[in-house]
């Protein structure tokens, strides 16, 4: 920030944009290392790229920007050694990710050939001459990018989320970050509170030259657009908290007696024999996870020891107990009941239902096996089980074994996942990283509270909406450090991204 001479106004100055073009040239192998491939990319930024390919090609053919061509690549200082033959692909600076020239080689696969390639780049660095080029660190083709200004900060974290995505929701989301909405978004904050530091910074300025009514004015303006952008922002933070779920995955706790049918359900869902099915009641007497893709989101569903009230076995009673503890933090609780069981629900499942430390979680009863039951019989036991547990839940007829109930449950499942994590067909999910997530609760909205606690002192109010407006440039990347950024955002990224 740069203080403008004899005024009391700041001007924000974006400090990123450092530029790259003395740095180094970076190469690292882009594809996964160290597996046999179809294909392997290796990619090249800097200056040193066109001189990479004359001396790999042996030849001072000059390259068409964005024409791929096959060439054959031979070790520098030993012409005759040919190592592949590639496809080479070169793209001109600034139009490129990076900013800087690129070159891309896409080798035939496997270590020996790109090994041998990457040992004959490795053999150009020669200080003397020159021709500073390495291997590239985690994430340092999108760090150039950053530093050259082709991406913000939160564009940057959404290519990481966009490798990392797992799921679809996943993907929609990370797509979001990385096309640029959270970056618009977190402008347009920034420009609405500019917009008011500069109404508060007149007020300071000409303050003695306005008459009183007029800055009361201005400052029930200022006052009344901050406190609606601090309930937008409440809002986003709100639903970055449900949309976390989407990465974390949603957590599913599957409850109910032995035998109920727990394991047989994962094994139904998933498709495979992940659980072990068996009959002897308590087969599972751990708590176990796996992860699940169902509909596109990412679920983490635990098999849990079956609940039984008259165990006396001392590991089956700590199962249970663990089963119990289990269910009081996940998302969704699905509770399974065998019809032919008397009582439906074990009484210990029924303490727990009422128990206050059970109420956050979702939960869904499932009568299990009704192809041992008639339809007749479902209607009864459906009464029974609402009495029995006497409060209202959802509860849906299954069969694991015949599979009836199962496309309807897994409907009501994405129903729920949808609601969990506030994602559906009008409203993406939002990920941002942990990051992100606390500059907004510890700069832009501690700066904005500050303000509004502050609002009868100009000066001091206008300071903490500078603070939050900071925050917001460092959320994009305009107020930060590059040392910084290298730590916190591009450290988690692979090499050759
Ligand atoms: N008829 C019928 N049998 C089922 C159905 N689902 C599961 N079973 C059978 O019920 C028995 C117990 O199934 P599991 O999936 O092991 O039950 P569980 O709840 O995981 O059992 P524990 O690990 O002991 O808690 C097995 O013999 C399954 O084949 C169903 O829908 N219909």
């Amino acid at each position: 920030m740069l203080k403008v001479p004899g005024t009391n106004r700041f001007l924000f100055l974006p400090c990123r944009f450092i530029g790259t073009s003395s740095l180094p040239t970076i190469y690292a192998l882009s594809t996964p290392p160290g597996q046999r491939s179809a294909i392997a990319v290796v990619r090249i930024s800097g200056n040193h790229s066109k001189y990479i390919l004359r001396r790999l090609t042996n030849s001072e053919k000059e390259p068409v920007p964005r024409v791929a061509s096959l060439r054959r690549l031979y070790h520098p200082d030993q012409k005759r050694n040919l190592l592949d033959t590639s496809l080479t692909l070169f793209f001109e600076s600034p139009k490129t990710f990076t900013g800087e020239d690129i070159l891309e080689l896409h080798l035939h696969g496997g270590k020996a050939v790109t090994g041998a390639v990457l040992k004959a780049i490795e053999s150009l660095h020669d200080l003397e001459k020159g021709f500073n080029i390495r291997y590239a660190n985690p994430g340092e083709f999108s760090l150039r990018a950053f530093q050259n200004g082709k991406f913000d900060l939160t564009e940057v974290e959404g290519i990481k989320e966009l490798i990392d995505a797992e799921t679809e929701t996943q993907r929609k989301s990370a797509l979001s970050s990385f096309n640029g909405e959270n970056k618009s978004r977190f402008l347009q904050w920034r420009s609405q509170i500019v917009d008011n530091i500069a109404k508060l910074t007149a007020i300071i300025d000409f303050g003695e030259d306005t008459e009183i009514e007029d800055i009361e004015s201005i400052l029930t303006n200022v006052e009344s657009d901050i406190l609606q952008l601090r309930a937008v922002i409440r809002q986003f933070i709100e639903k970055i908290e449900r949309s976390n779920i989407l990465r974390n995955g949603i957590r599913i706790v599957l409850l109910g007696p032995p035998n109920a049918g727990k394991s047989s359900l994962i094994n139904t869902i998933s498709q495979d024999d992940i659980s072990i099915v068996s009959q002897i009641p308590g087969t599972t007497r751990d708590a176990i996870e796996i992860a699940l893709n169902i509909g596109g989101y990412k679920v983490i569903i635990c098999d849990t020891a079956g609940v039984r009230d008259d165990s006396s076995d001392a590991i089956e009673k700590m199962g249970i107990e663990k089963a119990l503890k289990k269910s009081e933090s996940c998302n969704l609780c699905l509770l399974l009941v065998d019809p032919n069981n008397t009582p439906l629900i074990p009484e210990s499942l029924k303490r727990h239902l009422a128990s206050p430390h059970f109420q956050s979680a979702d939960k869904v009863i499932l009568i299990n096996k009704i192809d041992t039951i008639s339809p007749e019989d479902l209607d009864h036991i459906v009464l029974r089980i609402s009495q029995e547990i006497g409060q209202k839940l959802p509860i849906l007829p299954i069969s694991c074994l015949s599979g009836e109930g199962i496309e309807n449950l897994a409907t009501e499942l994405i129903t729920k996942f949808q609601l969990l994590s506030d994602s559906s067909d009008e409203s993406n999910p939002i990920i941002v990283s942990q990051r992100v997530r606390e500059i907004l609760s510890n700069d832009v909205l501690y700066g904005i509270d500050e303000f509004l606690s502050f609002k009868k002192d100009v000066v001091m109010a206008s300071e903490s909406l500078r603070h939050a407006a900071t925050g917001i440039g460092k959320i994009t990347g305009e107020a930060i450090g590059v040392e910084e950024v290298l730590g916190v955002v591009f450290s988690s990224f692979c090499v050759g991204k």
